[in-house]
């Protein structure tokens, strides 16, 4: 049996002196090179989950195994890609991504050979001198994702990365990141609020109840890959999506 790359077992979280619990109970897995994505209603503690398989909070109770190794509570264990894409201002496009290849422990000359192969791989080389402020929001999401894929943590926390984008360019983005992700898999947790998003990308969803939040339910997503970019015309692909909407307006149901 392969370790999972991610465990996370019973946690727990409650704020104000125990008063206000938002997570209840999650315990979940992400297999080796599997995309799996959470969703649920706004508020049920999907950034605090994050937060704590990142090591930035401790839960209440239970414990986050990542590559077999307990790290609750311990950071530098997981790649993360935010909503906005926070790539350093001051660096050019390329010296972002050398920084991560670089902090794998590959040295600067083959870093910077890396980061041009990258770019031109993404379709962003004429960019690679370039500072980030001139990149279009699409395009600063790709060099941020270039950069978690090739940072030395193999599990990829991916927090609404599309959030912030337009929707046609959300959509090309959604694209863009199925493709990359076939080509170069990784173990991927990916939040979304966007039901159509987590099923075209996800080889499992989650769905989060409202807070105190529980995992309500395990949904399998059995299309084969490659995915092609029409899937949503697929009667299967529109039976889930009612079906995971329902359940988010049942999860919804019990917020106070
Ligand atoms: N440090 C804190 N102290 C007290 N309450 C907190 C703290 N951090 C988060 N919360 C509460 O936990 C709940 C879940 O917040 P969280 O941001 O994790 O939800 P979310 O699912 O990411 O929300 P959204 O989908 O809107 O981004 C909220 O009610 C929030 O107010």
């Amino acid at each position: 049996m392969t370790i999972p790359a991610l465990e996370l077992k019973g946690i727990r979280k409650a704020f104000d002196s125990g008063k206000k619990t938002v997570l209840d109970g999650i315990s979940l897995t992400v297999g080796e090179n599997e995309f799996v994505s959470l969703i649920g209603p706004s508020g049920s503690g999907k950034t605090t989950l994050f937060q704590l398989i990142g090591g930035l909070e401790k839960p209440t109770a239970g414990e986050v195994w990542i590559g077999g190794k307990e790290t609750t509570g311990s950071r530098g264990h997981i790649s993360y890609m935010p909503q906005q894409a926070s790539l350093m201002p001051w660096r050019s496009v390329s010296a972002n991504i050398e920084l991560a290849v670089q902090v794998a422990g590959i040295e600067k000359k083959q870093s910077v050979k890396m980061a041009r192969e990258w770019l031109e791989r993404i379709g962003l080389q004429e960019y690679t001198d370039a500072y980030p402020h001139v990149l279009s929001g699409g395009m600063q999401q790709r060099v941020s994702f270039l950069r978690a894929l090739l940072s030395p943590q193999p599990l990829m926390l991916l927090d609404e990365p599309f959030g912030a984008l337009d929707a046609l360019t959300r959509q090309q983005m959604q694209q863009w990141l199925m493709a990359m992700w076939e080509e170069n898999r990784r173990s991927v947790l990916f939040v979304t609020h966007s039901i159509e998003e987590a099923l075209l990308l996800s080889d499992r969803i989650l769905v989060l109840s409202a807070a105190p939040a529980t995992i309500v339910e395990e949904i399998k997503v059995p299309f084969a890959r490659p995915r092609p970019a029409q899937l949503w015309k697929e009667p299967q692909f529109n039976e889930l999506k009612e079906r995971i909407q329902e359940l988010l307006h049942q999860g919804e149901a019990v917020v106070k």
